[in-house]
């Protein structure tokens, strides 16, 4: 254990209110909108297949081209409440908006740079239009921000001389003015979801992520920083260099989850795990055949298999340069909102349950309480799903449980077809299965 500086503020979960409250949310609508919208993927005729927020480097468009792109953003089909109400009916507990992206554009009507939608067509602030429809909606928002910022002409991938530490102190100004100011004039925000923090230059300016992080608890007391914004007195990100998370959740699960069998340590603390409907496409892209795209189903067992391990799950969406949402992700939102209508109680303040993991699915269980909540996704030929209880378990509900050795029991299924997650719930006594009350045979 070394003294850090810039090291994490504070060791174990938040209990606090507002962290509560983005914990039992667990379901978020991530939405990535930006100037890369316009021309989803395609350049010039010619189609590239990586990540089409990315086509900028991609297409290596210089950065005059591609910034003037903010003279034709002009959504004219964007409603925000019909984003909010999808939103809604998907089952989406919060969203979060990419207020600014690596592009550098900004989706509000920003002090402190002309990059901004005021200087657009559309000209009005789309991102106080989101937060209003999706407050009304009852879905907290939160704001991802891109520290990387490809437009602003003081930023530094790393510092090698006076200069680039001059122009990059002018930058981490720039930056931590321009959060204030979201913190400030947006102030039901709950989250700050920072992204573009990788190079040496952040790295070397821990000092910088530490300040960010107390300016916007003090400017919105309860906000929430991902680990992802923070590095310490050693350029160490996301964990200190005494192994200590830093910032209020963990965010490194991004387009793939923690492994429900040897990754428990997770559900030590507070993480997000993000995910794109495509294979790697964040923005929108004119053409998803490039790729696989995930079903609603896949997308489902992602959601429940993130709550299973006491972690929240944010599902990506791409809205078109007009300001429409492609069939695909209408589909999706209509799918899984229908599951989550009749079992988001399974999911919503719910959390790790403790138990082994199984074939068959996940368990989950709601905060506070002894119901154990079984999801079934793969229904064994023989219909039993095997249960291996915590030592001294005692089931209220006997139903359907057949006991085969100790703390060992079958859950008989009806043997029919299935076409969405089945939902189990066991009732287990309140005080059992807190330690092994039964000596083992000695063998
Ligand atoms: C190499 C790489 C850099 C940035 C990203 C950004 N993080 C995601 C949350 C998206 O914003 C993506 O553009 C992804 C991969």
């Amino acid at each position: 254990q070394q003294k850090l500086q810039y090291g994490a503020q504070y060791t174990g979960k938040r209990t606090d209110a507002a962290m509560n409250k983005w914990r039992s949310n667990r379901f978020g609508q991530f939405i990535h909108w930006g100037l890369y919208a316009i021309p989803g993927g395609v350049w010039n005729g010619k189609t590239y297949n990586y990540a089409a927020e990315f086509l900028k480097s991609s297409a290596k468009i210089p950065t005059s081209t591609w910034d003037s792109l903010m003279y034709q953003f002009n959504p004219v089909k964007f409603n925000a409440k019909e984003w909010a109400k999808m939103a809604k009916k998907m089952g989406a507990k919060y969203m979060t908006i990419t207020t600014k992206h690596h592009e550098g554009f900004c989706l509000w009507p920003t002090k402190f740079t002309e990059f901004n939608i005021s200087h657009t067509p559309y000209k009005k602030d789309i991102l106080k239009e989101l937060v209003e429809a999706y407050n009304a909606e009852g879905i907290d928002v939160n704001f991802y921000y891109s520290v990387l910022d490809w437009h602003h002409p003081d930023w530094r991938y790393d510092i090698k001389s006076a200069e680039d530490s001059i122009a990059f102190r002018r930058f981490l100004k720039f930056a931590a003015d321009q959060l204030r100011e979201l913190a400030t004039n947006y102030p039901t925000v709950k989250a700050f979801w920072f992204d573009g923090t990788w190079d040496n230059s952040i790295k070397k300016n821990g000092w910088w992520t530490l300040e960010v992080e107390k300016m916007l608890k003090e400017v919105r007391p309860g906000a929430i920083v991902n680990s992802r914004l923070r590095a310490d007195d050693f350029g160490k990100r996301h964990i200190d260099s005494n192994g200590e998370l830093m910032g209020d959740y963990e965010s490194g699960y991004e387009r793939r989850l923690p492994n429900p069998y040897k990754d428990l340590q997770v559900t030590k603390w507070d993480w997000e795990a993000c995910m794109t409907v495509p294979e790697n496409q964040w923005g929108y892209h004119k053409d998803w055949s490039l790729s696989h795209v995930k079903s609603p189903l896949e997308l489902l067992e992602m959601v429940v298999h993130t709550t299973s391990m006491g972690g929240n799950f944010l599902l990506n969406f791409g809205p078109a340069g007009d300001g429409s949402i492609r069939k695909e992700e209408q589909n999706i939102a209509a799918e899984i909102g229908a599951w989550m209508q009749a079992n988001g109680h399974v999911i919503y303040n719910c959390d790790y349950a403790g138990w082994e993991k199984q074939d068959w699915g996940y368990y989950t269980k709601q905060k506070g309480s002894n119901t154990l909540n079984l999801v079934v996704f793969n229904v064994p030929v023989s219909g039993l799903l095997k249960i291996k209880a915590p030592a001294g378990t005692r089931f209220k509900t006997k139903q359907g449980l057949e006991e085969i050795a100790k703390d060992q029991y079958l859950f008989h299924m009806p043997i029919q077809l299935y076409k969405v997650p089945q939902v189990i719930i066991l009732e287990t006594e309140s005080n059992s299965g807190s330690g092994d009350k039964y000596q083992e045979a000695k063998t």
